[in-house]
């Protein structure tokens, strides 16, 4: 069924070949010209590592631990919606391979299978006695009833953070998907979370709304209604990085959207440095956007990241082998990760500091605000 996938790249290759085209555009594509689309990964590409030498370890530890919670690997799986695209057991298969690696996996609010029975199959293919580390990710809804009926969703299943997505107060302009006229869900799939939300309404896309009204009364009031961990996803400016700490965000989620709403912004790894010095420490930073490479997310961990977040990957992975692919996915970014770590001369991610990355030319750490030596990721109140 599959054959040997050394690279993500591979199971982009073999995915698209299996897949309806359609399917194909709505994953790969992004908003207008998707310009950021493709900066994400030629950010990544353009900044160089500097290695140490005669320092390194047998043992190579890259354990995380975030909100109390303890993951194998820095990697999370970002919010993607609509996994029944791609495989017929849709979330619940991603749910099971995340758990077996023991990676966070962060469930859309529009997925097609209800997170209650994402929870069930992680929990199921998790190491016996450890939770599987399951997050909810959400799009905050004008009627509040809506909202709070979301994270109690949520925190039934067993979730144990919330990502709010904050670029939304729109649905970006996928030109391909209208080009295509994917506009729905093909028959027998549906947005399981929303079931039963609205009288009348079963699960529709339509009925997830965006609104342009929403206000950091809003976050407000949903910190106040959970006692889960709130991340923002999407803060962007270091202003509204500030705002977001003031307001007792617990994390950000420092995403683009896989170049998917606002079209031209900056790459997330070239804003990696202001949004770490807006925080100054406060809460922790996770990275999505372009990471295809263990040394992808070396240089996020350096910048200040505590961890990333892979989008596109996941997907491309369930396409090609279901529970398995997005197994051998995570498994080979693991491996590539322990070895970007063993040749940068680190036994463990806590040695990955901002001056083992370079920007061609400039002799010196990336950012105007990253001072080589400096880590202001393991600053108070994360784990
Ligand atoms: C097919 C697809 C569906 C997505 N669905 C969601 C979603 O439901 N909610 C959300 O906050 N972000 C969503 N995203 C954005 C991802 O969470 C993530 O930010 C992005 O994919 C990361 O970039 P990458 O694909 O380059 O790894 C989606 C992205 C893709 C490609
Ligand atoms: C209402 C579904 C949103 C999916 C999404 O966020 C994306 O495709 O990027």
């Amino acid at each position: 069924m599959s054959g040997v996938r050394f690279t993500v790249y591979d199971f982009e290759e073999a995915a698209r070949a299996r897949l309806d085209p359609v399917h194909v555009d709505f994953i790969a594509g992004g908003a207008r010209d998707e310009i950021t689309v493709r900066a994400n990964e030629a950010a990544f590409a353009r900044l160089q590592l500097l290695p140490r030498v005669l320092r390194g370890s047998f043992e190579r530890d890259v354990c995380v631990t975030l909100f109390g919670g303890r993951a194998s690997l820095p990697i999370l799986l970002s919010p993607t919606a609509f996994h029944k695209l791609v495989d017929p057991e849709g979330e619940a298969a991603t749910a099971r391979a995340a758990a077996a690696a023991g990676a966070i996996m962060i469930v859309s609010m529009a997925s097609t299978v209800a997170v209650g029975e994402v929870a069930a199959a992680a929990r199921a293919a998790a190491e016996p006695g450890q939770a599987p580390p399951l997050w909810f990710q959400l799009y905050l809804q004008p009627d509040p009833g809506i909202t709070e009926a979301l994270v109690r969703r949520a925190e039934e299943a067993g979730c144990t953070a919330l990502v709010v997505t904050v670029d939304s107060p729109v649905l970006g302009a996928g030109e391909r998907n209208r080009r295509n006229g994917f506009h729905d869900l093909p028959p027998g799939m549906r947005c399981e979370n929303l079931v039963d939300l609205r009288d009348g309404e079963r699960g529709h896309i339509r009925q997830i709304a965006m609104s342009p009204e929403f206000s950091w009364e809003h976050v407000g009031r949903l910190r106040r209604c959970t006692d889960l961990p709130v991340l923002l996803k999407g803060v962007l400016h270091p202003e509204d990085a500030r705002l977001a700490v003031r307001h007792g965000v617990d994390g950000l989620l420092l995403s683009n959207h896989g170049g998917r709403q606002l079209d031209t912004v900056p790459p997330t790894l070239e804003l990696l440095p202001e949004l770490v010095a807006a925080v100054a420490g406060r809460i922790p930073i996770v990275l999505d956007g372009g990471i295809r490479r263990g040394t992808d997310v070396v240089k996020a961990l350096a910048l200040g990241a505590i961890a990333v977040g892979i989008g596109r990957p996941v997907m491309w992975a369930l396409a090609e082998g279901g529970e398995k692919g997005v197994r051998r996915l995570l498994h080979l970014l693991w491996d590539e990760l322990d070895e970007a770590l063993a040749l940068c001369g680190a036994s463990g991610l806590a040695d990955l500091t901002p001056d083992l990355v370079r920007v061609p030319g400039w002799g010196s750490a990336p950012g105007p605000t990253v001072t080589p030596g400096a880590d202001t990721r393991r600053g108070g109140g994360i784990g």
